[in-house]
């Protein structure tokens, strides 16, 4: 029997990215049409400038392509300037929930542009960083949705000891984004296991152990290993997803999977090379539904 799954798209696939000049940005239309095309039924927001923030016409624009609305991804600084993280949540939460969203996506930034680099915090900055996650968990479920922590390359929740380090302070469930933990040197399975009641949400990425390795030591950058590919369709890079899904499925995860293949498209990278990675994401996920 196959399983059935809640299946959506991000636009990072797409090289829609938070971070300035990232690469060439395809227009919403395109990678909204192409989503759709490709039977996904749900996409998280994107960044700020890709689509409309007004919630009626981005209502009216994903009917458009029927798609819905997951909820989005919040980078904000966490652990200093508290008020500003909690305006931007609440503006980020009211805007998810009125477009019918259900999770907010919450990663601890730097307040640096990009993730290449990352300040190391003091005890009391961490302190605070776990005070604003735990208060913005508060705004957004005054709207219904629910926080999720996303570990992320580039932010103050990268590496395996600061992942387990949230979680002891912390009561938040994770994205388990199965790419960043990997590259932080955190194996998504083991972890899926380890903490199946903190599993609030899933990014499905798939990702070049060498190359990931490489970003580790210090010897890539991050954004100069994504342009070299560190992020592949899913099953052909070294994540062992169908372990992954398997083991959140069996502890009754039922939320989103949400395909990112984080993505920059350089000036000369043909507009198709997205929409064709993510088909062959779905096709891998098919058959990883097929054996369960
Ligand atoms: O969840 C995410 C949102 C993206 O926009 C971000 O750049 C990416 O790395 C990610 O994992």
């Amino acid at each position: 029997m196959t399983a059935t799954i809640r299946v959506a798209a991000a636009p990072i696939s797409w090289g829609v990215c938070e971070v300035p000049g990232w690469g060439r940005v395809l227009d919403a239309g395109t990678v909204l049409g192409e989503m759709a095309a490709l039977g996904v039924q749900a996409t998280e927001l994107g960044p700020p400038g890709y689509l409309p923030r007004d919630p009626a016409e981005l209502r009216e624009l994903l009917g458009r392509y029927d798609l819905t609305l997951v909820g989005g991804f919040l980078a904000v600084v966490l652990h200093e300037n508290q008020e500003n993280a909690l305006k931007e949540a609440e503006e980020s939460a009211a805007l998810f929930a009125a477009c019918g969203g259900d999770v907010l996506v919450l990663a601890a930034a730097t307040g640096l542009d990009g993730y290449d680099e990352r300040p190391k915090l003091t005890d009391a900055e961490w302190a605070t960083l776990v005070e604003t996650a735990s208060k913005i968990h508060d705004i957004a479920a005054a709207h219904g949705l629910h926080t999720v922590l996303h570990p992320h390359v580039g932010t103050h929740v990268e590496q395996q000891a600061e992942v387990e380090r949230f979680l002891a302070d912390s009561d938040l469930g994770l994205c388990l984004d199965t790419g960043h933990l990997m590259i932080g040197g955190t194996d998504p399975v083991e972890l899926a296991k380890r903490y199946p009641e903190r599993v609030g949400h899933v990014h499905l990425k798939d990702v070049r152990a060498d190359l990931a390795a490489e970003v580790r030591a210090g010897r890539l950058g991050y954004t100069d290993a994504v342009g070299r590919g560190i992020y592949t369709p899913l099953g052909e890079g070294d994540v062992d997803v169908a372990s992954m899904v398997r083991s959140v499925q069996a502890a009754g995860y039922d939320g989103w999977y949400v395909l990112e293949q984080d993505t920059a498209l350089g000036a000369e990278s043909p507009d198709d090379v997205p929409r064709r990675d993510t088909e062959r994401s779905l096709a891998h996920l098919a058959k990883i539904l097929d054996s369960l």
